[in-house]
């Protein structure tokens, strides 16, 4: 209900917010004297910037009042980077040098990769320090927008000050909109500091049957029930000194979330849950950005383009954008475009995709390398997936699958569109890998989950989420993941790793999955993410108690850093899967469940005899193909591998009965069938049997895998 109302109140979404991620430059100026508040929109534009081209500056006065999104969350006290984390990267340093009000002189050429080494190096930390945005901001107003290198390139320039002015416009309109909620919010503060001091008057007097307070304003005024939102947060804030007499903080607490479902339209469910997320006061900076879009972003595909290029090109079109932050060299934020941006001829060219700016990170945490074999498990429609194809310059081979046929249509198109050639697309429910495939060097698991990071962009997920949801949703991941540590090859020399990630914000498909995944796989551990920013995964909360190696997670909540809620783990596989344990599909071998998050060196332990490693034939490699994908081959390879194994339980394979789950998911493999295969000329390949040596040579530089000495792509073995 309050849904319709609230958003109606909502405009333009403000940048992608940078506070947390910014740190101090290595040459910065001493902070200026300004208000803690002043951001872009106190900038001016600069004034040699006055001249426009004419087509680029017609700002859209449209723009309704900017929802003040990101209160930033309370002492998160986040790495700060001293100046010797300062890259020496000539270039950047150059581009520091001119940093400005848009940052697009931050701009980097599609050369710029994203590895991460540089962007650890680049020049994000995590400060809290309001005024660390500030110096940058301050000093943008010298001019020079595209400086760091070329600046003295007319058309540059003038693309540039048509994008300036643009934004310019865009961003008074802000400051005149900002002071106008200054003016409102300080009304408001107005009206409550009437009551300050005093212990403010939420809970009523009448209570229902079970003792809680009786309350009707939903039916009442929003504004009145704001109020009283701010009331009780400021309550609970400092129960001590204002909570009324003989009331409890449990009695606020249910206060609060009854107001909250009542104006934002949360069902009581969803809302008590991510309730439990924060303190009150973040709840409610929660809640409120949840009702404000986040930027548009899209992501420059650099096998086609050129970040540069593209801004320029889109500029020129009335584009008026920025890159999203320094921690990516790939994503430009929108702020108001004169054409539809999935219709530009620089969008069917492929040079760009439309992409959140928080779908950029469990691909940056994946890292993938050149010449790599690559699996994306859940991969539709694809933003990821041709992320990973660019990272990996179209060398190696990606493997991109999705259990949805319909959603696989899109990946399908992304991959034509944006020029991908070392991905082959298929159609299975991943919980089936590492049957189908294994012995990968890294894994995207990007798991289907309950959307609570993304509310803001389907607003039905705050009453349509059920308790059921959030059983059915986590088992689901968890078998996931299961099969994504299974699928990766541990003694890959480039790789072994698993990337989760989520867009929602639940701990039930977030910590408790990955902690599932610690349990029943102690042949992974917990490693950093490389992301330079974002909130640490819990290792406590609300009675549950995770690995301390949780914090190596990262979280992303829209209150924060205005981007989509997101949740972001990643795995080292450190050996091989024991023998015992349960499978994704819920096969049980012998299973003896681990009672926590054991580490490496547990997992030499006894019972480990299923490698999960590729299959190699050490008298017959063909290292230099593909893997000579024999179906009759693998089986003998396969029959081999389960009396080996028999042997080392001491069973007589002869005697024992033939493990039937292998025998008929083996058949089953054999006849199942993947849609497409790679995307070469264009040309989706239609229903093909998968023959993985086949695409790779159809592909033509599905080289990754043939530099891999001994490594086979053949089936593994189900255990
Ligand atoms: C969060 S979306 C993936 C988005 C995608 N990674 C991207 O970046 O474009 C989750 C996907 O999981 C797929 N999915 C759901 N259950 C699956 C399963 N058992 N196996 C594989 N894919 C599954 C859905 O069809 C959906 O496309």
């Amino acid at each position: 209900m309050g849904k319709g109302r609230r958003m109606k109140k909502q405009g333009p979404p403000p940048p992608l917010d940078e506070s947390k991620v910014t740190r101090k430059r290595k040459d910065a100026p001493p902070a200026p004297e300004a208000p803690v508040k002043k951001r872009k929109t106190d900038i001016k534009a600069p004034k040699k910037l006055a001249k426009t081209n004419g087509a680029a500056v017609v700002a859209k006065t449209k723009a309704k009042p900017v929802k003040k999104v990101a209160p930033q969350p309370p002492s998160d006290d986040e790495d700060s980077f001293s100046d010797d984390d300062i890259s020496d990267d000539a270039d950047l340093d150059d581009a520091l040098d001119n940093v400005n009000v848009t940052g697009l002189d931050a701009l980097g050429s599609a050369s710029e990769s994203e590895d991460l080494d540089e962007l650890n190096a680049d020049d994000f930390g995590g400060s809290d320090d309001a005024d660390d945005v500030m110096d940058s901001d301050e000093e943008v107003q010298k001019v020079g927008m595209w400086s760091d290198d070329e600046d003295e390139d007319d058309i540059e320039e003038k693309l540039t000050a048509a994008n300036i002015e643009g934004l310019s416009r865009k961003l008074d309109m802000e400051r005149a909109i900002e002071e106008a909620e200054a003016q409102a919010e300080l009304e408001e503060a107005q009206m409550q500091t009437n009551i300050a001091g005093e212990r403010p008057k939420v809970l009523e007097d009448d209570e229902d049957e079970e003792g809680r307070p009786i309350t009707n304003l939903e039916t009442q005024d929003l504004g009145l029930l704001r109020t009283r939102l701010s009331d009780t947060i400021r309550v609970l804030d400092d129960f001590k000194n204002l909570g009324e007499e003989g009331r409890s903080r449990a009695e606020y607490r249910a206060q609060l979330l009854k107001d909250i479902c009542s104006y934002y339209g949360y069902s009581h469910f969803l809302a008590d849950k991510l309730l439990d997320l924060f303190p009150a006061r973040e709840a409610f900076a929660f809640f409120e950005a949840n009702e404000t879009p986040r930027p548009i972003v899209i992501r420059t595909n650099t096998l086609r383009s050129h970040r540069r290029e593209l801004a320029q090109s889109l500029i020129n079109r009335g584009v008026q954008l920025e890159p999203v932050g320094k921690w990516s060299k790939v994503g430009l934020q929108i702020f108001d475009s004169q054409v539809p941006l999935g219709a530009t001829p620089e969008y069917l060219a492929g040079h760009y995709i439309l992409q959140a700016a928080s779908s950029f990170l469990p691909v940056m945490a994946l890292a993938p390398q050149e010449h790599e074999r690559v699996l994306d498990m859940a991969a539709a429609p694809g933003g990821k997936t041709t992320h990973i194809a660019a990272l990996m310059k179209n060398t190696g081979c990606v493997f991109a699958n999705d259990a949805s046929k319909d959603r696989a249509k899109g990946l399908i198109g992304n991959i034509h569109r944006l020029g991908v050639k070392n991905t082959i697309v298929c159609n299975y429910s991943a919980l089936e890998f590492p049957k189908v495939m294994g012995g990968f060097d890294r894994v995207l698991l990007d798991a289907p989950c309950s959307g609570t990071g993304v509310i803001a962009k389907d607003a039905s997920v705050k009453t349509n989420k059920t308790e059921q949801d959030f059983m059915k949703l986590p088992h689901l991941q968890k078998q996931l993941i299961l099969a994504a540590i299974d699928s990766v090859d541990h003694a890959s020399k480039t790789g072994g790793y698993i990337v989760y990630s989520t867009c929602s914000v639940t701990i039930e498909e977030n910590e408790q999955v990955v902690q599932y995944a610690l349990n029943k796989r102690p042949n992974v551990k917990l490693v950093e993410t490389g992301l330079v920013f974002g909130k640490e995964g819990f290792t406590r909360i609300g009675g549950k108690i995770f690995h301390p190696s949780m914090k190596l997670t990262r979280r992303y909540y829209p209150h924060t850093y205005n981007v989509d809620g997101f949740f972001v783990a990643k795995f080292k596989k450190i050996g091989p899967t024991p023998a015992n344990a349960v499978l994704a599909n819920g096969v049980a071998g012998n299973n003896k469940s681990q009672s926590n998050g054991a580490k490496s060196n547990n997992a030499q332990q006894e019972g480990e005899v299923i490698d999960k490693a590729p299959i190699v034939d050490d008298e017959n490699d063909d290292s230099s193909d593909f893997g000579g994908f024999d179906d009759e081959e693998d089986q003998k390879y396969i029959d081999r591998a389960e009396r080996a194994q028999l042997r080392r339980k001491g069973v007589n394979p002869k005697a024992a009965p033939t493990n039937g789950h292998a025998k008929s998911a083996s058949k089953k493999d054999q006849s199942k069938e993947v849609k497409d295969t790679t995307a070469t000329d264009g040309v989706a390949v239609g229903k093909e049997k998968v023959k993985a040596k086949k695409s790779a040579k159809q592909n033509g530089d599905g080289g990754g895998t043939e530099s891999k000495p001994g490594k086979k792509s053949g089936k593994r073995k189900s255990t």
